[in-house]
């Protein structure tokens, strides 16, 4: 009776033996009696001797490589302008799509110069409304009274337009006051948004001064008989 670590060890001394008797034969004096045919993968990989005329060995990497690249295998990176499946070339699409980005590039251009007069002409209104000052208007008449100030009705003395009468209604509110009922910021807001609003019944705010003490803002006059 053979106990069960004498029974390992001599299948272990047993397999050490197989594996140092092992050992690869070179393809040169392979004895394998498979046919060439039996790795013959030409219907797959095309065929042997016409892509190589120069009868390369099978083994040689230009031939590896030239069988791998001939029905399988990574596509070639660059194809023909024909043989694109979309009936156009490769090269139409990259033109298209060129033309694609060129458009939203016009299109980014023009909004972009759209964007720029937008730029000039407020730049423009702040410019005319720099050269303008209170002096510019002669005083008619109060017409209203607010919570920070009076309202005047006034006339623009020059470069009043075809059809404009050039008459205005002129806020004056006393800065102090503004500040001692901690409205800064209510009017800064109140500014920003009627200079900007266009809308019938919201008169716009034209000019904006600072005068002794007072913020003065200019509005086209609104009559209430329409
Ligand atoms: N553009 C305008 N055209 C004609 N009248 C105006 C114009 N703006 C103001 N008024 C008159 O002046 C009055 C006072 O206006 P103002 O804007 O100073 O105060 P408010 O808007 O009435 O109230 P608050 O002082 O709380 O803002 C108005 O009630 C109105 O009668």
């Amino acid at each position: 009776m053979i106990s069960i670590p004498q029974k390992k060890k001599t299948l272990h001394s047993i397999l050490v033996g197989n594996l140092t008797n092992l050992s690869i034969i070179p393809p040169s004096t392979s004895t394998s009696t498979s046919s060439p045919e039996d790795f013959d993968f030409s219907e797959v990989f095309g065929p042997l001797t016409s892509q190589h005329p120069t009868s390369l060995s099978q083994d040689h990497p230009d031939t590896i490589h030239s069988r791998s690249h001939s029905f399988v295998g990574p596509s070639p990176r660059i194809t023909t302008p024909n043989s694109h499946p979309f009936g156009g070339t490769i090269f139409d699409v990259v033109e298209n799509g060129s033309q694609c980005s060129s458009d939203e590039e016009e299109e980014e251009e023009e909004e972009e110069e759209e964007k720029e007069e937008e730029k000039v002409k407020e730049e423009e209104d702040v410019e005319e409304k720099w050269k303008m000052g209170p002096m510019d208007f002669d005083i008619l008449r109060v017409i209203g009274q607010g919570a920070f100030g009076k309202v005047f009705q006034v006339r623009k003395k020059e470069n009043c337009n075809e059809g404009d009468d050039g008459v205005f209604a002129m806020k004056v509110m006393r800065k102090d006051t503004i500040i001692k009922k901690n409205h800064i910021d209510y009017m800064r807001a109140e500014r920003d948004i009627l200079t900007k609003v266009v809308h019938p019944f919201i008169v716009q705010l034209r000019y904006s001064f600072q005068l002794a003490g007072c913020q003065l803002q200019i509005g086209h006059e609104q009559s209430l008989s329409g």
